[in-house]
């Protein structure tokens, strides 16, 4: 059964980081309930979840893909873009090292957040121009490079990570809302989808894809592909420009 680390929100939630999108108002109650379905739809499709401890006085660490990037046996520990969030990586480093993983570390001047890379199979795609810098780059490269993956750069400016522009389906291509991606062409295979939130999605299995409520055309466009949506409401999360893909990290090893 493949695992995913997931962290129960802070109370402080409401709190959280807002950069390319207004401030409105969070609903904690609902964003916890969200939350708890998010996870059950992890739990109904196969998946066996695993809590890295929460961290209350951080009010974004319940994005914890953003603590770390997995490929093969090692964990890269991410120094976050955002000072405010440095202390997430702690607790996760240790929840994932407990699961069998190496740990290696972005050190300063480096910055990397999670969600600024995307895995399809062995190339890694690595958003700058937001959170993430060259020398959080280079650091991943010679992590992960001896590995066998391919890591390329290519430009976000426009969201905040990549995975917020760009997502993969289960055969490479990358799917994206075309307004929010800085270079279509930089990926080998391209399919633009017509919301925003149509651009996220969590590869459940080989045709199981979560999404968000919020991106319901880009559902059933999926569908027309072959694949099943998977679909759970996020909207307390979307508000803190969150997606179905930052609130998990999947150990898929
Ligand atoms: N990977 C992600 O898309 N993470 C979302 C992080 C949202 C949080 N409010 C932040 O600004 O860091």
């Amino acid at each position: 059964m493949p695992t995913a680390l997931i962290r129960r929100p802070s109370p402080r939630l409401a709190e959280g980081l807002v950069t390319h999108i207004e401030r409105t108002p969070v609903d904690l109650a609902l964003a916890l309930d969200q939350w708890q379905r998010y996870v059950d739809a992890l739990h109904g499709t196969g998946w066996n979840t695993v809590e890295v401890p929460a961290i209350d006085e951080c009010p974004d660490s319940v994005f914890v893909e953003d603590t770390m990037v997995v490929y093969g046996d090692v964990a890269v520990i991410a120094r976050a873009g955002a000072d405010e969030r440095r202390a997430e990586a702690a607790a996760a480093a240790e929840t994932v090292a407990a699961q069998g993983y190496r740990i290696v570390r972005i050190d300063e001047p480096g910055t990397l957040d999670g969600g600024d890379v995307l895995k399809i199979g062995p190339t890694i795609y690595v958003g700058q121009g937001g959170r993430t810098n060259a020398a959080g780059f280079q650091q991943l490269r010679d992590a992960f490079a001896p590995l066998g993956a391919e890591v390329r750069a290519v430009p976000v400016r426009k969201v905040l990570h990549l995975k917020s522009a760009v997502t993969a389906l289960p055969d490479g291509t990358v799917v994206g809302y075309e307004p929010l991606v800085d270079d279509p062409a930089a990926f080998d295979a391209f399919r633009p989808v017509p919301e925003e939130a149509g651009a996220h999605v969590v590869l459940l299995d080989d045709d199981q894809l979560l999404m968000a409520a919020s991106a319901p055309k880009s559902a059933q466009l999926f569908e027309g592909l072959g694949y099943r949506p998977v679909v759970v409401d996020i909207s307390e999360f979307e508000k803190l420009e969150g997606c179905v893909t930052c609130l998990s990290v999947r150990l898929r090893r």
